[in-house]
């Protein structure tokens, strides 16, 4: 299946590649739709129109948002127009691709449309403190198949309408597709619930007076695209009850036509300015897999507000098409008065004070807009925080606004520009550097006030944005990829997710940090060789990161970076907590490939508001129990009494007996985790419980294979899977002589398995044959297996001398003790005579090989003894073999030619002696003679010569 999904990518890519091609010039530049693929492809639309979002994604496409949407090879135009997009992906429209082929339009001129796109380009806090409730919206909206159902909530005028507004948007420009929108306000009907029931689900014909037709209802209208039901709180039980059957099954009915399930394909997006804990919205939310919260004025950051102002006030000046000026004292009264109505009264009060100052200006027929205090509704006491009032002053410069109505710059132009380094943690220790320099402060107590302070400022000024004035890629050419790999590093070794806000700033400070370092100071490096601040809480792990950007960005950091990462760290673990749920239980996904995991539970966690899954990732070279530590590293850091463990295949199952042994705590461990099965997971564990006895049947019922591993209860049992390509005798032979070799002593945890060769081909048939408290510790077999991290033991390597003690490692016996060492020894020679056996029975056919072979083992002991010889599993392998079957040979053929007596004991004479008397019982016994040839041969193979 997913071999044929890459195959169609290929397909798709060839072809927009082909097309792509053929551009004449620039003027003439044609794209391609995903309609057009997929005629030419006899595919789906949909399916042409998600690849291609695909290669968009994987920086292979350029795409438009034109209606239809067009798309274009990023490489083949590259080379036609000699161009590099570099992260500039996506073009409003034709004419500003075109310009930016021409040369006209640079790409960081079109920064902000990748930053903002057009969609939330009204958006006040895009890119702000609504940031990540944006994303995780925009997610639900695409999530497949139809998109997830979301709630928002928040105060009237906090935006909950422009919100769902601009997703609708969002999600036409990216299927390319118009689709409806319908908004209802359930409120409207309130005293008519039946009105507003047939109103929302269509009724029959006759089925009340004044029926005189059958009537869709809204959720027919939205079908294929959006239904927003405002205030859903009003809704009536009787409506509650048909959204709940449409939201739940699928279906619904008008009313007066029980016996008819109309089925509709409808994204629903609810809004509330209700409590969620509210009766009817707390079994609502159970069917509502995303929600929000928007945040009041109030609790918008400064920087917000006085965009918002601004904003509106551009609003108004372009629609009167006046120019605005604004006096300082307005924009502090408009940025810090209470709105009740939040920013929905933000706007009509600034729309009412133009409208006011617009009469005045026709009666002084002045040419601009003034906006002074006079033109304020009565005063009301303000919400002044001083932190926030100088930060006003600051990024206003205490000065009137002046607005112009043919000039709409984005905002944030508006903000006086900031100097260039920019990074808060430098620009204070250089100060506080030139302060101290000539002061004669002792030096300890020097770094405890900068400790304190820099802690203060890391706080304040943490979560404000930075303009990276530099293009980053002068800096660095992989600098956000090495930021990437920064960000995975630091959540490995500590365990936390680094929220997006906070990963931005982590990027803008090693940014600044580079530059910085380009800038010679010496100052700065004696300084900050001096000051070691303290051992800081986080230290070695602080060390550690900035070793890791040192090899990443191959530069030497000053010391005072250490300082820098443990604020940052402490900084972490507190936006950690904030969403740690108070039961200690975590939830840790663990996947093979290099960032699977991460951003499985990226995905998860910005879906559910939540920091609660934590990753660890398994790179293709990362052995099974590297990956092992780093999840028992996450557990340690985190203290957890309790653990969901979701892992996807191969060993990775067995962690959760290993953890639940080591650590002594319960866990649940979900097995073939996949991203879909991963949310459903998450929803239950952040909506439900994460008590074990609920999770666990829900789980299994909804066939997420689960069990748990119960502390105390650990049954350390293990198996060990037998199999052979020539069959299932051999292989249970095999496992007889694993067992007569091993014994009872070091088998009794342990199970072995035959198994036909075809049933250890993939993991999902080995798992039907292993219980929950099992763990597979490897396979013994022909031919290697494509079972990923089980190892394997070729069975050429089990008859070797290596076999046993890699048995034992397996089993869990490790080589460094002393006592399985000498247990080592007396298996190697059981084993070794186990084998003997064997291949003595294959030869000997008149003797009893049983009896024999310990006749003869017991001669390889004597002759050790006496000949100063340490055993050796080979050497008597080899002495028993051959030494049974002369026995059988003279036995059955006492006969010797003249050369077996023609040998001379010259140089060994001792030994030849020793070897003699050595077989004198052997001969008596069977009645045989071992001629001179034969102890001179013996000799040769005690002695390996
Ligand atoms: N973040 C924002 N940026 C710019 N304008 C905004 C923002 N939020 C709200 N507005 C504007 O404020 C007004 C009120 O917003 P909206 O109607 O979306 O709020 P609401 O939460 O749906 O209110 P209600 O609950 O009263 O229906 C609208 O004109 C909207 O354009």
């Amino acid at each position: 299946m997913r071999w044929a999904n890459m195959q169609r990518l290929e397909k798709v890519s060839n072809i927009l590649a082909a097309r792509t091609k053929k551009q004449e010039t620039v003027e003439k530049l044609k794209g391609v739709t995903a309609q057009e693929i997929s005629e030419l492809l006899s595919l789906a639309r949909n399916t042409v129109s998600e690849d291609l979002n695909k290669l968009l994604t994987e920086k292979e496409a350029i795409k438009v948002k034109s209606r239809p949407v067009l798309f274009f090879s990023k490489q083949e135009l590259e080379k036609i127009y000699s161009c590099s997009f570099k992260d500039q992906l996506s073009f409003k429209t034709l004419e500003t691709l075109v310009s930016f082929l021409k040369g006209q339009v640079s790409v960081d001129t079109l920064h902000g449309e990748t930053s903002k796109p057009e969609e939330f380009s009204e958006i006040i806090g895009y890119t702000g403190s609504l940031k990540d409730s944006i994303e995780k919206l925009k997610a639900a909206v695409l999530y497949p198949p139809n998109g997830l159902n979301i709630l928002l909530g928040g105060e009237s005028g906090v935006g909950k309408t422009l919100l769902a507004e601009s997703l609708h948007r969002y999600y036409e420009s990216f299927t390319g597709e118009e689709s409806p929108f319908i908004y209802f306000n359930c409120s409207e009907y309130f005293n008519n619930p039946e009105l507003l029931t047939t109103h929302l689900f269509g009724y029959k014909k006759g089925s009340f007076t004044g029926a005189v037709e059958d009537k869709p209802g809204l959720v027919e209208y939205a079908d294929q695209g959006f239904l927003f039901l405002d205030e859903v709180h009003r809704l009536p039980s009787e409506g509650q009850e048909k959204l709940f059957t449409l939201l739940d099954k699928g279906y619904f009915s008008r009313m007066g036509e029980a016996d008819v399930k109309r089925t509709v394909n409808v994204r629903f997006m609810f809004a509330t300015t209700e409590d969620f804990s509210q009766t009817f919205l707390k079994t609502f939310l159970r069917r509502i897999p995303v929600t929000l919260l928007l945040p009041s004025v109030k609790e918008r950051p400064i920087q917000e507000k006085i965009e918002l102002v601004i904003k509106f006030f551009q609003n108004e000046s372009r629609k009167i098409k006046k120019d605005i000026t604004i006096q300082y004292p307005v924009i502090e009264q408009l940025v810090f008065k209470k709105y009740t109505g939040n920013v929905g009264e933000m706007k009509s009060e600034i729309q009412f004070i133009c409208a006011q100052g617009y009469l005045k200006q026709i009666e002084k027929q002045s040419a601009a807009l003034m906006i002074d205090q006079s033109l304020l509704l009565n005063e009301e006491p303000l919400e002044k925080d001083a932190k926030d009032q100088i930060a006003l002053k600051e990024l206003l410069d205490g000065k009137s606004l002046k607005i112009k109505s043919d000039n709409q710059s984005a905002v944030s132009h508006y903000f006086t520009a900031r100097d260039k380094i920019n990074d808060a943690f430098y620009d204070f220790l250089l100060k506080e550097f030139s302060n101290l320099k000539n002061s004669n402060i002792p030096q300890k107590e020097v770094a405890s006030i900068l400790q304190k302070k820099i802690d203060q400022l890391f706080d304040m000024r943490l979560f404000e944005p930075m303009n990276k004035t530099q293009s980053i890629r002068n800096i660095d050419e992989n600098f956000e990829q090495k930021i990437e790999e920064l960000t995975v590093y630091i959540s490995e070794l500590t365990g936390f997710t680094i929220q997006k806000n906070l990963i931005e700033v982590l990027s803008n400070h090693v940014y600044s940090t580079l530059l910085f370092m380009e800038i010679p100071n010496d100052d700065f490096y004696l300084y900050s060789s001096q000051l070691m601040l303290g051992r800081l809480e986080n230290y070695d792990i602080s060390k550690k990161i900035v070793e890791k950007v040192s090899t990443l960005f191959s530069v030497e950091l000053p010391k005072t970076e250490i300082t820098y990462f443990g604020l940052l760290l402490r900084k972490l673990k507190q936006a950690d907590s904030q969403y740690q749920r108070n039961d200690e239980c975590g939830v840790i996904v663990v996947a093979h490939g290099s960032t699977t995991a991460t951003s499985m539970a990226e995905y998860s966690n910005v879906l559910f508001s939540s920091n609660l899954l934590k990753a660890v990732n398994m790179p293709i070279h990362q052995t099974v129990e590297e990956t092992l530590e780093k999840v028992k590293n996450i557990i340690k850091i985190n203290k957890y009494k309790r653990l969901i463990l979701l892992v996807d295949i191969g060993s990775l199952v067995y962690f959760g007996n290993l953890i639940s042994e080591e650590f002594g705590i319960d866990v649940l461990l979900v097995k073939n985790i996949n991203l879909l099965s991963l949310l459903e997971v998450s929803r239950e564990v952040i909506y439900e419980s994460t008590d074990f006895n609920y999770l666990l049947p829900v789980l299994n019922e909804k066939g997420h294979l689960s069990s748990v591993c119960k502390k105390g209860h650990f049954f350390d049992s293990k198996v060990l899977i037998v199999s052979c390509m020539t069959g299932l005798g051999t292989a249970l032979k095999i496992e007889k002589l694993i067992i007569d070799v091993f014994q009872e002593e070091v088998l009794q945890n342990i199970r072995i398995l035959t198994l036909d060769n075809s049933e250890i081909q993939d993991i999902e048939r080995i798992h039907q044959h292993i219980r929950a408290d099992e763990k597979l510790v490897g396979i013994v077999g022909t031919f290697q297996t494509e079972v990923p991290d089980i190892p394997f033991i070729p069975l050429e390597e089990l008859f070797s001398e290596k076999g046993v003690e890699r048995l034992l490692l397996l089993f869990g016996y490790g080589m460094s003790d002393k006592k399985n060492r000498t247990m080592k020894d007396q298996i190697a020679k059981r084993y070794v005579h186990g084998l003997s056996l064997k291949a003595i029975v294959n030869h000997i056919t008149v003797l009893n090989p049983q009896r024999l072979s310990i006749e003869v083992s017991q001669i390889y002991d004597d002759l050790c003894r006496q000949l100063n010889l340490s055993s050796d599993e080979k050497i008597m392998l080899r002495f028993l073999i051959h030494t049974c079957c002369t026995v059988e040979r003279l036995v059955i053929n006492n006969e010797y030619s003249t050369s077996d007596y023609n040998v001379s004991y010259k140089d060994i004479p001792n030994e030849a002696s020793v070897i003699k008397m050595a077989f004198r019982p052997l001969e008596v016994s069977y009645n045989v003679q071992f001629s001179p040839l034969e102890i001179k041969y013996i000799y040769e193979l005690l002695y390996g010569s």
